[in-house]
């Protein structure tokens, strides 16, 4: 069976998760379950339950070394084989893995979001389609200081610390050069219907092969 893997990027709240989860929302219905699956890169940040608290609110989350791409790879490559995978769960709160898994199922398309996902070649060439989510930067703060105090549990002072020490500059220096290597640049965000309805085209048309 043809399996397909679809990488949406883009900066952080630029819309990335919002893209994903309308067209699986939108589909999911009409399609036989366990045609589509999703994975975050977030479910992929390096374990640091062994580091005191403090020491973890000081990690560079926005840097590729701040995530197992090693794990996750291994991982789009047992999906494509046909076999199922345990993907670890994400605490922002704890700033490391929780205790338990999710067990992704093989799908025949295959959607996988996160920041850093077209900044690493060798992971790259597991993507079918990469798309990036071209969303201005303001814009994005503006949306992660309220998501990351209303539900990642953080202050405005942290959030602001944290923006000019690490998410500003890891924009400029990893992901926003990563848009080159997209085969689709999507401008407005997670509520471009026309970028959506293509992407929907896209995957019904490949699940009738
Ligand atoms: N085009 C948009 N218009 C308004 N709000 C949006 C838009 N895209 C995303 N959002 C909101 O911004 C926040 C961050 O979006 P999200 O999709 O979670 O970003 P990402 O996954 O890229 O970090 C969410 O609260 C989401 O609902
Ligand atoms: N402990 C952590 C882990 C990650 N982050 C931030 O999350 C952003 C990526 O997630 P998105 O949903 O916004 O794409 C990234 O920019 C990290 O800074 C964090 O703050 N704390």
């Amino acid at each position: 069976m043809t399996r397909t893997i679809i990488a949406i990027a883009g900066a952080s709240a630029s819309g990335k998760s919002l893209f994903t989860q309308t067209i699986y929302n939108e589909l999911i219905n009409e399609l036989e379950s366990g045609a589509i699956a999703i994975i975050e890169e977030d479910a992929y940040y390096k374990d640091q339950s062994h580091l005191p608290f403090e020491h973890r609110t000081q990690t560079n989350y926005d840097h590729p070394d701040a995530f197992e791409h090693d794990l996750l790879r291994s991982h789009l490559e047992q999906l494509r084989l046909g076999n199922q995978v345990e993907v670890p769960t994400y605490d922002y709160a704890q700033h490391t893995r929780s205790s338990e898994t999710r067990t992704v199922t093989p799908a025949k398309i295959l959607i996988i979001e996160g920041i850093l996902l077209l900044s690493d070649p060798a992971l790259s060439e597991e993507f079918d389609i990469k798309v990036f989510i071209d969303t201005p930067l303001d814009i994005c703060l503006l949306r992660r200081m309220q998501r990351d105090i209303e539900q990642r549990g953080r202050s405005l002072p942290s959030v602001v610390e944290q923006y000019q020490a690490t998410v500003r500059p890891m924009f400029y220096q990893f992901i926003e050069p990563s848009k080159h290597n997209a085969d689709l640049v999507v401008t407005r965000g997670g509520m471009n219907r026309v970028a959506i309805d293509i992407i929907k085209s896209k995957i019904k048309y490949l699940l009738q092969e």
